[in-house]
């Protein structure tokens, strides 16, 4: 704790997990408790996974000067599992004794410590163990978190067992959850990092003093609702929505406009697939011919490989030398990381084909963007769900996870069409964008919730 003319400051640290999907609502909460006169000490795994993060990383400091940046050096490691931010989120866990001596050094001293659900484990118990009260930033939806929370004890029960046979989970006094959404590697018999890290994870965020989550009010009122009513579990942490997370200025770059900036309003679909989803190269060409076929303009960003440090190939390698140049009449065509902030908040962007990673998922309702869902892995079905229960989007569910069936070129276009063609989807976004700002304006439900949680902090 230090003071500011005589008033008490909160002093917070933030430790983010492995990926730009967990490391972009730390900075972006970061950038909004610097707003609110907190005083943040934001602590980065090194070395990161992807050079995204690092970039990322580089311009955040530089345009935060107060904010006190403390590198956390990992161990060095095996990888051991196939997937590169899956292996590092062990290797930040593994190197978790580091932390004691880290934080001791810090000037004043913390009043409250925040982590990432999936580094839990590792950090509450060594948190606890000098008296320092440690919040979750939970980075998926709500009703994701649902499923989190219940998860050993759904893993303790029948209720695992029986979803081959009955379709359904249920958790607890919670409307069924059709198997169809579930990450597969949940309902495995297998050991997998998912459901590990949903069992290790789930019991320490539990015992954590509170869990912020990158969503509001409005948009998961049940979820929200359920959760800290006691129907997910019976005595649960304090969950607060504070989001959608706003960008913060230096997001934004205003480079790549000037292909839209000519583009009539809505006019334009942008299709991404988040930081680290790669389709298949035949799926990636089947998405390139409905793009053509569906008439719409279009900003299409090809994602070849998980981690960027790892993909040398040429865009027209990709997706083939015809393709190429039929997509270039209607479309811009990028290979590499695009500030997506920029895209979803250009007047002409009125459509965006996404996985529905969450950050994706609040960045489109906080542009009033309609989504056409595309799930591929991980929470994404229960986003998507969450997003055409809402209004914020449609839903093809017959597509499938990721490589479980060819999508042709044909049906994407025609739902692209559907999709950007619907009248009612654009107005309902609308009013979700005003929702969205409301949330976090003054007096707004997730501004309250932040509010009083520092005020809360500044006591500690
Ligand atoms: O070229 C790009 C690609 C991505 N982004 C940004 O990167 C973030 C990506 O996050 P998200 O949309 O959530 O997708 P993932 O990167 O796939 O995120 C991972 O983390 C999320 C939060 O836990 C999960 O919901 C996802 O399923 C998981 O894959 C967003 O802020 C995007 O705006 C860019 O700015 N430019």
């Amino acid at each position: 704790m230090s003071t500011s003319g005589g008033r008490k400051l909160a002093h917070v640290a933030l430790l983010p997990s492995a990926g730009m999907g967990h490391l972009t609502p730390f900075l972006r909460l970061a950038a909004l408790l610097v707003s609110r006169n907190v005083q943040v000490t934001f602590i980065t795994p090194h070395p990161t996974v992807s050079l995204t993060e690092s970039r990322a990383l580089s311009t955040f400091f530089a345009s935060f000067p107060q904010i006190k940046q403390k590198q956390f050096h990992l161990l060095q490691a095996e990888k051991n599992s196939f997937d590169p931010f899956f292996s590092h989120i062990e290797l930040i866990k593994s190197s978790g004794h580091l932390l004691p001596p880290l934080l001791s050094a810090l000037t004043p001293s913390l009043s409250v410590f925040i982590t990432d659900m999936t580094l839990a484990s590792a950090v509450i118990p060594i948190t606890q163990a000098i008296s320092l009260p440690t919040y979750v930033l939970f980075t998926s939806s709500a009703k994701m978190m649902t499923l989190f929370l219940s998860y050993p004890a759904l893993a303790g029960s029948r209720a695992l067992d029986d979803v081959e046979e009955t379709g359904v989970i249920k958790i607890r006094n919670l409307e069924l959850m059709p198997k169809s959404l579930v990450p597969p590697p949940l309902l495995q018999k297998s050991d997998n990092f998912l459901k590990k890290s949903f069992m290790e994870e789930s019991g320490k965020v539990i015992g954590s003093s509170g869990i912020l989550v990158n969503t509001f009010a409005s948009f998961e009122f049940e979820s929200l609702g359920k959760i800290n009513d006691g129907e997910v579990l019976e005595r649960p942490p304090s969950v607060v929505a504070i989001g959608p997370l706003p960008p913060y200025d230096s997001e934004k770059s205003r480079l790549q406009l000037a292909w839209l900036d000519d583009k009539p309003a809505g006019s334009v679909l942008y299709v991404s697939f988040g930081s680290r989803t790669a389709l298949a190269r035949d799926q990636i060409r089947e998405l390139g011919v409905g793009l053509i076929k569906s008439g719409s303009r279009f900003v299409w960003v090809v994602k070849n490989s998980i981690v960027d440090k790892e993909d040398g190939q040429e865009l027209e390698e990709v997706i083939g030398h015809e393709l190429m140049e039929r997509v270039k009449e209607k479309g811009l065509i990028v290979k590499s990381w695009v500030q997506q902030e920029d895209i979803l908040s250009h007047p002409a962007v009125g459509g965006f084909l996404s996985h529905c990673g969450w950050n994706s998922v609040m960045e489109a309702a906080w542009n009033g963007v309609r989504i056409l869902a595309w799930p591929q892995n991980g929470d994404q079905k229960v986003n998507a769900d969450v997003v055409e229960r809402i209004g914020l989007g449609t839903w093809v569910r017959s597509w499938g996870w990721s490589g479980e069936m060819l999508v042709s070129g044909e049906e994407i276009a025609e739902r692209i069409r559907e999709c950007m063609g619907d009248e009612s989807l654009r107005i309902q976004t609308l009013g979700i964008k005003e929702d969205a700002r409301k949330a976090v304006g003054f007096g707004g439900s997730s501004d309250k919730g932040l509010t009083e949680l520092i005020s809360m902090w500044k006591q500690f």
